[in-house]
């Protein structure tokens, strides 16, 4: 490995990559949505989110990614569950409770389906493993009979 691959790695182990994920509560459901891609990802469930920019908050960032994904407004709540290590330790999964701001309905934009869970059916779609605990965490957020 030369100098400059070696830097760029150990740099990335220093500060992995923030992912954040959106975990939006309404009615006592939290959304899940199904990823349309990259193949291998595709038909796993995820929380509407995705990279921080540089120069944005984590807040700006998932307002930004769910107006892109869902066309929805959210209000950013309080962490859930703690950060996921993932790619090998070069990114985090940090997801936040999060609220819709007005009426407004999300749409998939960019998911193939998304579905309102109830604590009951928290486990009935294909979470992306790294979700696993983030979805533990949720279950006493959401009433028992929504
Ligand atoms: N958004 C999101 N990504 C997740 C979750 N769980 C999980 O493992 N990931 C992974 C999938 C991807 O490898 C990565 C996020 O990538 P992304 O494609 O959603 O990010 P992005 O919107 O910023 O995409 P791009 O700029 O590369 O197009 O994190 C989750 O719950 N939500």
């Amino acid at each position: 490995m030369d100098l400059a691959l070696w830097l760029a790695v150990q740099t990335e182990r220093l500060m992995p990559r923030i992912i954040v994920g959106a975990a939006i509560i309404s009615e006592g459901r939290v959304l899940a949505c199904e990823r349309a891609q990259p193949p291998e990802m595709a038909g796993k469930w995820e929380f509407p989110g995705g990279k921080v920019d540089p120069g944005e908050t984590e807040e700006q960032a998932l307002v930004r990614e769910c107006q892109e994904e869902l066309g929805v407004d959210v209000v950013v709540g309080p962490r859930v569950g703690d950060d996921i290590e993932m790619l090998g330790g070069t990114a985090l999964l940090r997801v936040y409770v999060a609220t819709l701001a007005n009426g407004a309905q999300p749409i998939a934009l960019e998911h193939s389906d998304l579905r309102w869970l109830g604590v009951g059916e928290l486990h009935s779609v294909p979470w992306l493993p790294a979700d696993a605990p983030i979805v533990h965490a949720l279950e006493p957020l959401l009433p028992s009979s929504p």
